[in-house]
């Protein structure tokens, strides 16, 4: 039996334009950092019901949230905000499924961008939907120019992020226009920008590996200190995998 794990990744989707077809699509940094780190990709497209989200979250061991466009504040009571470009409903409605029983698995998780947005508003937090306008003294946190663009990082010591990361100047890939303002029960912050938007949270729960970051550790301009958060997860994954033999055995 093979000791790699399945890790599931929401794909995502662009319906159908005039001549051309619907995609499902993923940038190739998430899979590919998810096999540099030992385990195997499982992508999944945008599922309707629950009991398909069930038969694919039996089948694999941990799951990734990935980045994308924006959560559409009115399925969390707010209101629609002029900056905010939503996923594609389809996707949206999959993720929040697939959001909503991995918690309820206390399955590994590992957010990243709206992934991490996703896991702190189904776990009761909520977020900022333009920082320009709700942190005007922000730093830039996307170049529409830039995809690589970077900010500097404050680290947690002792957390996964400050884990991964050390002491040291750290700079990160950053692409979003939203960020967390409350954050969920039973999360805590590990990672800030210097100017105080929220950078990575990780859960308090003994019982829950789930971590998140709003910055985007998979992109191209990824450092070897990047690719250590693919292998923390990894590495959660296999141990709580073993636990669940042990259990049983
Ligand atoms: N849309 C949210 C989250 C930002 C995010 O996930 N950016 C990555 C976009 C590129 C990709 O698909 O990986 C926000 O703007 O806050």
């Amino acid at each position: 039996m093979s000791n790699k794990p399945l890790i599931g990744m929401n794909a995502d989707f662009r319906a159908t334009n005039r001549n051309m077809p619907a995609y499902g699509y993923i940038a190739a940094g998430y899979f590919q950092s998810i096999i540099a780190a030992g385990g195997v990709p499982v992508i999944v497209p945008p599922l309707a019901d629950t009991e398909s989200i069930n038969a694919l979250l039996d089948s694999v061991q941990g799951f990734m949230m990935i980045g994308g466009a924006d959560l559409d504040p009115r399925n969390d009571g707010f209101m629609l905000h002029p900056s905010v470009r939503p996923l594609d409903p389809s996707r949206e409605a999959s993720d929040r499924m697939l959001m909503a029983e991995i918690a309820e698995r206390r399955m590994p998780i590992l957010g990243i961008g709206t992934g991490m947005q996703l896991m702190n508003v189904q776990q009761g937090g909520n977020l900022f939907l333009h920082i320009k306008e709700d942190l005007p003294s922000a730093v830039p946190h996307h170049d529409a120019h830039d995809p690589n663009h970077r900010h500097t990082l404050d680290v947690e010591s002792d957390s996964l992020i400050g884990r991964v990361y050390g002491d040291g100047e750290i700079r990160v890939s950053s692409r979003h226009h939203m960020a967390i303002d409350e954050v969920a029960p039973g999360f805590r912050v590990t990672a800030k920008c210097p100017d105080g938007v929220i950078e990575a949270i990780e859960s308090e729960m003994m019982d829950w590996f789930a971590v998140g970051t709003q910055f985007h550790p998979e992109c191209g301009a990824a450092s070897a200190l990047d690719v250590r958060i693919f292998e923390e997860f990894v590495e959660a994954v296999v141990a709580r995998t073993q636990e669940e033999i042990r259990l049983v055995a």
